[in-house]
């Protein structure tokens, strides 16, 4: 059943599969220190603000891995008929069977890791029900829905939109840690995923989790979320801060692969989403990542001062390691280990 289903079948108590056995207090959206998640405005990025806007960028990665950025050229109007789309798709009838349809997994290697996901995760499962769609390098427009009508004209707009985007923002990257403009983008930009998802309103939101306690496993992830808000951080100072929600404004954090690109420079921290006990709650999250074969290590420019505090590692290596050990939750998660070249293939031959 689809966690809509599940929601809207009049329970006052979630399903135990869904529990967490301790109680989330829901976070503010500042610190105790007075701090909130910086908000960058990029007009001017290419004029010249463009130095005072990388700056900040470098501020707001160093201080949090978290940033929101408006002014960033994607219309309102876009924006709009996206979601529009997105919470069409979860209201049509049957969505159990429309999820099962546009399968999550799409490519063969993500069926796999799906499969041996549900077998070792044993932890309360999310509440919401999402729905992705490749968009680079492989798009195959076959795949996404085909309901509501302008549904797939719409995200398509929507991610070439986005791809644009992330290049922006992968190039200000890579300026702000003294890189070469195009280094990041070609090494961690190649590809694009986006999640739509569907937090339905929770009778017990304090015991739920929208998304439990987790960081970004790709490169950088660019999120728009609506006006219901629920997305919570893990500050430098271990507090849960919530990301406002900000009318058009994109949520920018740093993933794990971009952690280790940097040599430890900019941290892939854990957040985690709060469900709402009266409203649905929309956010579509486009993650970007390496290319699967892609050798992430610190380039030689950042490991002068301090030496390679990361080892290398392949992509797809580190994606199977996330979804398939504990990893995916940070537990034992020790990042200056982490990978090994091919390591992973050889335990698991059957890969
Ligand atoms: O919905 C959100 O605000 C965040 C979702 C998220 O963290 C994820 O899908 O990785
Ligand atoms: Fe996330």
């Amino acid at each position: 059943m689809s966690v809509k289903d599940v929601a809207s079948s009049g329970l006052n108590e979630i399903p135990g599969e869904f529990r967490a056995s301790w109680q989330v207090k829901k976070a503010s959206a500042s610190n105790s220190n007075g701090q909130s998640i910086p908000i960058i405005d990029l007009a001017g990025l290419h004029g010249e603000n463009r130095s005072l806007i990388i700056e900040q960028i470098k501020t707001a990665s160093e201080e949090w891995g978290f940033f929101q950025v408006v002014n960033h050229g994607i219309s309102p109007q876009l924006l709009d008929e996206t979601f529009q789309a997105s919470r069409k798709f979860f209201e049509l009838p049957d969505l159990e069977e429309r999820l099962k349809k546009y399968s999550i997994y799409s490519d063969k290697e993500m069926s796999q890791v799906a499969k041996m996901e549900s077998e070792t995760i044993k932890y309360p499962s999310n509440w919401r029900d999402n729905m992705v769609l490749n968009y680079a390098p492989n798009l195959d427009t076959q795949k996404w829905p085909t309901e509501p009508p302008n549904f797939i004209e719409v995200n398509l707009k929507y991610n070439q939109a986005l791809y644009h985007l992330k290049k922006e923002l992968l190039d200000a990257l890579s300026e702000s840690l003294g890189l070469q403009t195009s280094l990041l983008n070609d090494v961690l930009g190649e590809g694009q995923t986006t999640n739509m998802i569907y937090y339905p309103p929770c009778p017990e939101p304090s015991y739920a989790f929208g998304v439990k306690p987790h960081s970004d496993p790709n490169s950088i992830t660019i999120l728009i979320q609506d006006e219901v808000g629920g997305l919570e951080v893990h500050d430098k100072h271990g507090e849960w801060v919530q990301v406002k929600p900000t009318p058009n404004a994109f949520i920018v954090n740093v993933g794990d692969q971009l952690e280790i690109f940097s040599n430890g420079k900019y941290k892939s921290v854990e957040h985690r989403v709060v469900p709402n006990h009266d409203k649905v709650r929309l956010s579509i999250g486009s993650f970007i990542a390496p290319g699967f074969t892609t050798h992430v290590k610190p380039p030689p420019e950042l490991t002068a001062k301090q030496g390679q505090l990361y080892n290398g590692c392949i992509y797809f290596d580190y994606i199977l390691k996330f979804f398939v050990t504990d990893l995916k939750f940070n537990k034992g998660f020790n990042k200056l280990n982490i990978c090994c070249t091919g390591c992973f293939k050889q335990n698991n031959p059957s890969f």
